[in-house]
């Protein structure tokens, strides 16, 4: 459903990304591991329209998203969570899970049905009428995860779901995401250093390194790939 291309991403001097492939199929979980600087959000920061590449193609169920505001590819279906989550401060969760459908054609009470349903999903639904600012960070990211799940997105960017996030909430993510493929319909493109929720989850493995696709496989396959230890998994 997702297939990058040759994907080349240029700041300057630096390749940030220097020809990366790969290919998310409909209903899966594709893991990016990589140390610092490997690239990993750059390759987000592409699929989701913030960033140009330099070069390459990045196409989601056979269409090019090339050129397309972040808009625009939100509303093809790709959605997108950040490192650190960004939720509207002054703004009631129940408002901040309503912000995308402000162009969209849902009615009122679909909106308010499907906000509800996925505050209740993140736990946070007694303090659906609080400021996203009152919220504690991990909060802030699951408030962030519901808002992307609100709009039905085919694909869903997820850029280290887990940092920051107390180990109870971080098992709520998982549940999250591992529900995603199969009850929520969507694929997956998951970045995180946390390595054993990557294993646990991911379908396919690509680990980056210095902007290039160092390995690609599953859970077993990665972890013994001497290449994957010696630059990654070893330091
Ligand atoms: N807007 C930008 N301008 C200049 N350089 C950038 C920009 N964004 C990223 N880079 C550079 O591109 C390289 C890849 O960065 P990127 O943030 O994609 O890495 P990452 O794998 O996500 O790292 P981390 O795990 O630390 O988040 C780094 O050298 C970074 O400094």
């Amino acid at each position: 459903m997702l297939r990058v291309t040759d994907l080349t991403k240029t700041f300057g001097g630096l390749k940030a990304l220097g020809g990366v492939s790969l290919h998310i199929p409909e209903k899966r979980v594709l893991g990016l591991l990589g140390m610092n600087g490997s690239g990993k959000t750059t390759l987000l920061n592409c699929i989701n329209g913030l960033y140009e590449p330099s070069s390459g193609d990045i196409q989601l169920q056979g269409t090019s998203l090339l050129g397309l505001p972040t808009h625009k590819i939100a509303a093809r279906g790709v959605g997108r969570t950040f490192q650190v989550p960004k939720l509207f401060p002054r703004m009631t969760l129940l408002e901040n899970l309503a912000a995308p459908f402000t162009t969209g054609d849902a009615s009122d009470a679909e909106v308010y049905e499907r906000s509800a349903e996925w505050l209740n999903r993140v736990e946070l639904y007694r303090l659906r009428h609080n400021y996203a600012e009152e919220l504690s960070g991990g909060q802030q990211k699951l408030v962030e995860l519901a808002r992307m799940m609100v709009a039905q997105p085919k694909l869903v960017l997820l850029d280290e779901p887990f940092a920051g996030v107390n180990p109870s909430l971080a098992l709520l993510i998982i549940r999250l995401i591992e529900a995603m493929p199969e009850r929520d319909g969507c694929s997956v493109l998951l970045v995180s250093h946390d390595l054993t929720s990557v294993y646990q989850l991911s379908h396919n493995i690509v680990v980056l390194h210095e902007g290039r696709v160092l390995a690609e496989g599953g859970a077993a396959e990665i972890r013994s790939n001497p290449d994957v230890i010696e630059a990654y998994l070893g330091a």
